[in-house]
């Protein structure tokens, strides 16, 4: 029975947080994605001039499937394509002998820009894995049966290093009880239903719940425009910037908290996670972490909410749910 703790490092402003994976005889920083499911990373296949400054998985270690290939594009329009490899993948000590690997040999420039990630390893639902012909199973589907307990736990922090860990519930890393939410699967993503938002100490509702997804590859908190729209009205100098594509707030701001009703339970986001980061550089004015899910479909519980929980993905019952508690 497998378990095992790798730990989740911050880039610039929480952007993203990678993690430490062996692959063949590489060892790799890999973005953990619970809203996709595929595991790519650069490769010695991928072109010098996209691949420049990454870590290179060498598919020489693993044994090619033949026929399979793999495309992805994500909701921010960045996309990977390549070729696909079984070999053998460690994660804090949990070992795939025959993952999936899925070598690039295009990435988009979004990918070739984050030197520090050298890909991403999907946590969704296999449902959603882009192999073809055949899709392929996810690390946490590949190894799951071999977990002391089929769940993978989300310990994201804001500007410090966090966790992941699988197999194994660590109730050293939260306070309280854990809350459990059934989750829809129709979609390939954790997706689950949140019961209301509000501002503030006041229980004053800034909106009914709704669909959302728990996303550790999106960096912000994506809600109802409605819910958005009377968050920031309460902040002076918030504003919707087309030009920046949402809303901003002056970075000399203090955001109200804000708390999401989630199975009956109030979890919290401390107002400052809400005062994301500057537009650019020396810029007073801050990108908001909460912005509008308008398109989207779904609301998305990114990083800006994971960060302020303990989040149990758990698949380990007659079907999946997910369990949150204050950190
Ligand atoms: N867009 C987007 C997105 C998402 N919703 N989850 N993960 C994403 N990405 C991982 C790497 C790039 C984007």
């Amino acid at each position: 029975c497998q378990t095992g703790e790798v730990a989740a490092d911050p880039q610039l402003y929480d952007q993203s947080y990678l993690s430490p994976v062996t692959i063949g005889n590489s060892e790799l920083m890999l973005d953990f994605d619970t809203g996709s499911a595929d595991l790519w990373c650069f490769s010695t296949e991928s072109p010098a001039a996209q691949s420049a400054g990454h870590g290179l998985y060498n598919p020489s270690t693993g044994t090619e499937l033949d026929g399979a290939f793999w495309d992805i594009t994500y909701g921010d329009q960045s996309a990977a394509s390549g070729n696909v490899f079984a070999d053998k993948v460690v994660v804090g000590g949990v070992t795939a002998t025959k993952q999936a690997v899925e070598a690039a040999t295009s990435v988009s420039y979004e990918f070739t820009e984050d030197v520090a990630s050298d890909g991403l390893l999907g946590l969704a639902f296999s449902s959603i894995n882009t192999i073809l012909p055949q899709p392929q199973t996810t690390f946490f589907d590949t190894v799951r049966n071999s977990l002391a307990k089929a769940v993978f736990t989300v310990d994201l922090k804001k500007g410090a290093a966090g966790s992941y860990t699988f197999g194994y519930i660590d109730s050293s890393k939260y306070s309280g009880a854990i809350t459990y939410v059934p989750v829809n699967t129709a979609n390939g993503f954790w997706q689950f239903t949140a019961d209301g938002y509000s501002a503030g100490g006041s229980d004053s509702s800034t909106g009914r719940g709704g669909v959302a997804i728990a996303d550790t590859g999106t960096s912000l908190l994506y809600l109802p425009a409605s819910v958005a729209k009377a968050y920031y009205s309460g902040i002076q100098g918030a504003t919707f910037d087309f030009r920046q594509g949402g809303y901003t707030i002056p970075c000399s701001a203090t955001p109200p908290d804000f708390n999401v009703a989630i199975g009956g339970k109030t979890f919290t986001v401390p107002g400052s996670y809400i005062n994301y980061a500057p537009l650019r550089a020396g810029s007073s004015t801050c990108f908001g972490g909460i912005q509008a899910d308008t398109g989207i479909g779904f609301s998305i519980f990114g990083d800006v909410f994971l960060k302020a929980v303990y989040a149990v993905f758990d698949d380990s019952g007659s079907s999946p749910r997910l369990g949150f508690a204050a950190q």
